[in-house]
């Protein structure tokens, strides 16, 4: 590559070159006109030198960027080859014309190595013209999608930029900003890609150029300082300036404190003409004074090109190669390191890669488009390109869905493809909000677990902790929740956890390698959350806009409104309008998908655990659901599985303190298998004949249920009796007594349809005491003679009556099914207790382990299909 320095120092010394035979000419001319006669030797004397003078030019600055618009007009050379980021450019500026007939081109070092100002603005028609020949020339000579014009036109000037407005909508360039706010956005905006590059994270940056036809007028000190710092640092990371109006422009010296700055100044002897500083690092002739020539700046192309050229660009951008989604896929998998970050390629823009990041510039991100915008789709090629670049140990993904479908279905093992994405740790589909805020709470959890490596490791990064550990798994977390709204439905206590779990995960995530990626289809209804003091989402820098998602993008920002299926507005800067870049991504193809999810579970290490699935929709058996973990010696009763990530089976612990039974409460059907689910599990914990098991059927729809357990439990070898209720009252008097009362033989009451014994048990037929008292025994006394009761109470207040004043507290365990739950809460004296009945969900209680927790009841398998027969 050669360096600008070389490649200027190269135009310099042909400059000196020919201004030592312009001298000559000149000395010559003078005499011909002293002697009055003109001939042939002068005038081919002339010619050569021009023709000199412009190779000179076209060495420096080649086709596009150097040729005469005459010349590219005749010639056409090949779009998009004249130069290439990374690499030092010059670009035409100006003709100089000291003598009649003998002009050459000015040349200035720009892109890759400087900037360039005038002090005139865009209203002087000649200026307007060299800003659209130095835009055209660069559209046209640099590789499309890998240069960018932030334009800037405080003058509201319009006309200037005007002719390259059809470049919008394709990325190239932004609508031109007006505004100080957005000025001010757009000088953000080159400081982050400063910032990137100087810190590492960005190693090969979009050119940016920030053409301003005129700076806006309330510009103060403090912005022009940071013009001057992106003159200082810009060229090194690809930013650089093209600005008209620079008012500090000293017309009495070139300073300006503008570094690494060719400066353009209007003559004022000589009206249409300028005068060109010394380009930086060089200079034109010993005085440092500049060129010493004035000059005409270079006219704009002509009518119709820009045009054309913009034309033309736009329509190879958007029919460039048919993007498919095997395209985003590397050959080599898993070949990336997540250490500084993680990137992908999600598609293009304009015929470049659009790539996207989750590193420390862009930790999280918002995503919004409305239904059928393709958000899905979008995530699918964003998840899938991750997953194939980086290793399982490099990454993890926590997939969170709360809408009806199947969007994460492809990353789960399913009945017909028993493989699945490697780096898939949970996946949640349909799932509810206490899922999601379980999940926040499990980041939250792994944070700690990282800040705790991070201390004993002595460290204070993640990088250094990588290095450091290289025994610790520390993968990148990509948590994407879908539907994100519906976790602040509702004011209450799930949504205030979520918001605040979510605030931390946001807050710290960057320091423990850990994102999120947000995506909604309406920001409605959290639009408080943006304007909150501590706003979450000023921790999500990079918005992702489809169709209809303009929300989360700033305010004047309207370039989602129009977008096509396919199409996306990808936005690091908050959504300001200046960082819009318009992107096309592929159809995540089944086919493809499956191709690709094959190919990384082949690769994956052996043992590789399935992910976490949970489908909000699901039925649950216990026989399909591990025991839950035991305490001790003490024998845990399932009733469900929890709403949290790894769907532990809900236990209820059964130990000798006063009230530990349980009370499933509701009319629903599930009452009977909740009661019969606790049955198998207990029987799985004895062996045959070391507990007896009495099951009390009170109700007729409960019967077949209670029937096809006393086969199974006898069937199993347990002890099992089926008092009727005459015979319960019996067994209530005997237990009470503590008659039959053998700790290290069990016996467990399964009562369905308790209420129904109540007004029976309540009447004393004649004994001194009624049943209902020995069941009240029962309730206090009987944990500590190894007695336990489970009984299906079809309303709270019947519950509550059979208790009595005295023995409240003597049911320390409930299932609340359909029940309401001011009623659950005056039963155990909590007025706040929040519980909305809802299908297929149950609220389990523990009273003496403070616990409450959502839960999927156990159902005997096809239970709801037979409910809503
Ligand atoms: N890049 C694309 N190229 C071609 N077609 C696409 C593309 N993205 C999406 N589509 C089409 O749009 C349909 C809807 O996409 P997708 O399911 O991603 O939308 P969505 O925004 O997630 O909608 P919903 O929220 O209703 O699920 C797809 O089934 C597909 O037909």
């Amino acid at each position: 590559m050669v360096s600008a320095k070389a490649l200027f120092e190269r135009a310099i010394a042909t400059h000196l070159e020919a201004w030592g035979l312009l001298a000559a000419v000149r000395e010559r001319l003078d005499r011909l006109e002293a002697d009055s006669t003109h001939n042939d030797e002068s005038a081919q004397q002339q010619t050569a030198l021009a023709a000199r003078l412009e190779r000179a030019a076209a060495e420096a600055a080649p086709q596009w960027l150097g040729a005469p618009w005459p010349v590219i007009g005749e010639q056409r050379f090949p779009l998009e080859r004249s130069a290439r980021p990374g690499e030092a450019s010059m670009i035409r500026v100006a003709d100089a014309q000291p003598l009649p007939g003998v002009g050459f081109p000015v040349v200035v070092p720009f892109v890759g190595a400087g900037h360039i100002a005038l002090d005139a603005d865009a209203r002087d028609p000649a200026v307007a013209g060299l800003l659209r020949s130095v835009i055209t020339r660069l559209i046209a000579g640099f590789p499309a999608g890998q240069l960018r014009i932030l334009a800037i036109d405080g003058g509201a000037l319009g006309a200037p930029l005007a002719p390259f407005h059809s470049l919008i909508p394709a990325g190239v360039m932004n609508r031109p900003v007006s505004e100080t706010d957005q000025f001010r956005e757009l000088l953000t905006e080159a400081e982050d890609q400063v910032h990137a590059v100087q810190s590492g994270l960005e190693r090969s940056p979009d050119v940016l150029v920030i053409v301003a036809a005129a700076l806006p007028a309330n510009c103060t000190r403090a912005d022009l300082a940071r013009i001057s710092a992106l003159a200082h640092a810009g060229p090194a990371a690809r930013v650089h300036l093209l600005l008209a109006g620079y008012p500090s422009l000293s017309r009495s010296s070139w300073e300006t404190g503008l570094e690494n700055t060719t400066l353009i100044s209007t003559d004022q002897s000589s009206r249409g003409h300028f005068r060109i500083s010394d380009p930086p690092g060089s200079s034109f002739g010993a005085d440092g004074r500049g060129l010493n020539a004035t000059v005409t700046l270079d006219p704009p192309p002509p009518a119709g090109l820009i045009e054309e050229l913009c034309r033309q660009l736009v329509a190879k951008a958007e029919s460039d190669s048919a993007l498919s989604f095997d395209a985003l896929v590397p050959k080599q998998l898993w070949q990336g390191s997540s250490v500084d970050g993680l990137r992908t390629t999600v598609g293009r823009v304009g015929r470049g890669e659009a790539t996207v990041s989750l590193d420390d510039a862009t930790p999280h991100w918002l995503v919004a488009g409305r239904t059928g915008s393709g958000k899905t789709v979008f995530l699918l090629d964003v998840l899938y390109g991750l997953a194939a670049r980086y290793s399982p140990d490099e990454l993890s993904l926590y997939l969170l869905d709360f809408k009806e479908g199947v969007s994460f279905a492809d990353f789960m093992p399913s009945a017909n493809d028993p493989t699945w994405v490697p780096h898939a740790r949970t996946v949640g589909v349909e799932s509810d909000r206490e899922y999601g805020v379980a999940v926040l709470a499990d980041l939250v959890r792994e944070m700690g677990r990282r800040a705790g490596e991070m201390k004993r490791a002595g460290v204070t990064s993640l990088s250094a902790l990588r290095s450091a550990r290289a025994d610790v798994a520390m993968p990148r977390i990509v948590t994407v929740i879908d539907e994100f709204h519906v976790l602040f439905q509702g004011n209450d206590d799930t949504a205030k956890r979520a918001v605040a779990l979510l605030e931390e995960v946001a807050r710290k995530g960057r320091s423990y390698g850990i994102h999120l990626i947000m995506a909604s289809q309406s920001i409605s209804g959290i639009e408080a959350l943006f304007t909150k003091g501590t706003s979450i989402f000023g921790q999500f820098g990079m918005r992702v806009a489809l169709s209809g998602g303009g929300g989360i993008l700033g305010l004047n920002n309207d370039a989602a409104a129009a977008l096509p299926t396919g199409q996306v507005i990808l936005n690091h800067g908050a959504g300001v309008v200046s960082a819009n870049r318009r992107a096309r991504f592929p159809f995540a193809d089944p086919a493809s998908l499956h191709t690709l999810r094959h190919r990384m579970w082949d690769m994956r290490t052996p043992g590789t655990p399935e992910p976490a699935v949970f489908i909000g929709y699901a039925e649950y058996s216990v026989d399909e659901a591990p025991l839950p973990v035991r305490r001790g010696r003490r024998k845990v009763v399932a009733v469900g599985r929890q709403v949290d990530v790894g769907l532990h089976t809900a236990g209820f612990a059964l130990d000798s303190s006063p009230g530990r039974h349980l009370g499933v409460l509701g009319t629903s059907l599930v009452g009977a298998d909740v009661l019969t689910s606790a049955a198998i599990s207990l029987a799985k914990q004895h062996e045959p004949g070391t507990a007896t098991f009495h099951l009390i059927s009170l109700v007729g729809t409960a019967e077949d249920t209670v029937e096809e357990l006393r086969t199974r439990l006898r069937g199993q070898g347990h002890e099992v009796s089926m008092p009727n209720l005459t015979q319960y009252k019996e067994l209530l008097q005997k237990l009470a007594a503590g008659a039959s009362a053998d700790r290290d033989h069990p016996q467990y009451l399964f009562v369905y349809g308790a209420d129904a014994a109540s007004s029976t048990l309540k009447q004393k037929e004649g004994r001194s005491r009624a049943a209902i008292e020995d069941f009240r025994t029962v309730l206090r006394e009987g944990p500590g003679w190894g007695v336990h009761v489970f009984g299906w109470w079809r309303g709270v207040r019947r519950l509550s009556d059979d208790l009595g004043l005295s023995g409240k507290d003597d049911v320390a365990g409930i299932v609340a099914l359909n029940v309401k739950g001011n009623e659950v809460g005056s039963l155990i004296g909590r007025v706040h207790l929040q519980w909305q009945p809802r299908h297929n969900r149950a609220l389990f209680i523990d009273r003496h382990e403070d616990k409450d927790d959502l839960i999927v009841p156990f159902v005997t398998p096809g239970r709801y299909s037979e409910e809503f027969a």
